[in-house]
């Protein structure tokens, strides 16, 4: 069940699963080829499969030739590149994580990539783990290293769902390696949003506050409304997130918090207002409020709030489970593999802004 993977923490005393085999020569890594490939259906046999076949489609890509090599020392378990029939190779940075055991369960089913390899932070009690233990399938015969420049170098596209600072780094990472990366991490600073702009311009990095579906939808009707109504009505958001959450307001607030701001075509930095305590005085017009409830297990509540004299319009998203964001990071997977440099959003991978239509 969904809700055990993404609940389950690895546990320090957990014995190390055996690392991937390897039939690779001993030769440094090469050059990556660039991940572009058509991937093929049965790619996913080079991993142990447990779980029924996802709904994901694979992305239009020309085929990837991988050569065999070895993995770096240091980077874990890290499966060497090899010939794995145009798959499409994924790495997870943070794969003891709750999004990063989602991710893995749900890779785990998606026909044209191949995970090859997980990291984790120094000291994490997950190292040594085999990526399995972690997703709740079969071993991957793949364990968790913490070596993250390395991962960047074995995989076609990274997904991190880490912390701010891990992640900028790993930007870095994906700039000297040219790997796609995929970033659901908020929180980040103006300082570790320049490091992934400077990133984007050497390879392709997608990044979203909400993978979901849902929630990309919820902040293009957001947007349209606040472009409707005048600022008489005031925006409010409200978000509620489990107990573990570090960074407030969420980044899905923020974001949904830009949708009507670029609405009512004003930047946010000049209305938000980040909660109110004590004498506040009244609120003050065209402002936009933000509110953060922590508590239990919530995986995510975002109501945007439109209030007016005599009426109001309220739009919620409810997250039941992280699945909906790992489905959205596969998609961006197979949409990333083989593009170009940039900084992509999930509308990119979706295909739909206002006035357009999902695909
Ligand atoms: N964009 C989206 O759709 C979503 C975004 N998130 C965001 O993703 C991030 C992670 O969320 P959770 O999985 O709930 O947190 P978590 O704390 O359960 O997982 C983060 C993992 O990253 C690991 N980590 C820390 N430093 C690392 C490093 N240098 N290298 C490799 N791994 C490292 C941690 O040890 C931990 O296992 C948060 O910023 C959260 O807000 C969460 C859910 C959905
Ligand atoms: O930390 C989380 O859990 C989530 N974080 C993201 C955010 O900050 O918006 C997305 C989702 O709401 C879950």
């Amino acid at each position: 069940m969904a809700g055990k993977a993404q609940a389950k923490r690895p546990k320090p005393k957990a014995a190390p699963a055996p690392a991937a085999k390897s039939n690779a020569k001993t030769k440094p890594l090469p050059k990556k080829e660039k991940a572009s490939a058509k991937p093929a259906r049965d790619s996913r046999a080079a991993v142990p499969q447990s779980a029924k076949p996802a709904a994901a489609k694979p992305a239009a890509a020309k085929p990837v030739t991988a050569k065999p090599v070895t993995a770096k020392p240091g980077g874990g378990g890290l499966r060497p590149k090899r010939p794995v029939n145009g798959a499409i190779r994924v790495g997870i940075a943070g794969c003891a994580g709750r999004m990063g055991q989602m991710l893995l369960k749900t890779l785990a089913a998606v026909p044209g990539v191949l995970v090859v390899g997980g990291s984790e932070r120094k000291g994490s009690p997950a190292l040594g783990m085999d990526l399995g233990a972690l997703a709740g399938t079969e071993p991957f015969g793949i364990t968790v290293g913490d070596d993250a420049s390395a991962l960047f170098e074995a995989a076609d596209v990274v997904i991190d769902f880490t912390n701010p600072a891990a992640t900028a780094q790993h930007a870095g990472f994906a700039a000297r390696t040219g790997t796609a990366h995929v970033i659901g991490t908020t929180g980040l600073d103006a300082d570790q949003l320049a490091a992934i702009g400077r990133a984007a311009q050497k390879a392709p990095i997608v990044m979203a506050s909400n993978m979901s579906l849902g929630v990309n939808l919820l902040e293009q009707v957001v947007e349209q409304i606040a472009r409707i109504l005048d600022p008489d009505w005031d925006i409010e958001i409200v978000e509620m997130h489990h107990r573990h959450k570090v960074d407030a307001p969420s980044g899905t607030a923020l974001t949904l918090g830009e949708a009507a701001a670029r609405g009512r075509g004003v930047p946010l930095r000049r209305v938000a207002r980040r909660a109110r305590d004590g004498h506040v005085g009244a609120r003050v017009k065209g402002e936009i409020g933000f509110q953060a409830l922590r508590g239990g297990d919530v995986v995510g509540d975002h109501t945007v709030m439109f209030a007016a004299d005599g009426e109001r319009v309220e739009i919620t998203h409810k997250a039941s489970s992280r699945e909906i964001f790992a489905r959205g990071a596969v998609k961006a997977v197979l949409w990333a593999a083989g593009k170009g440099p940039g900084l992509y959003s999930m509308k990119d991978v979706l295909g739909f802004s206002v006035g357009g239509s999902a695909t």
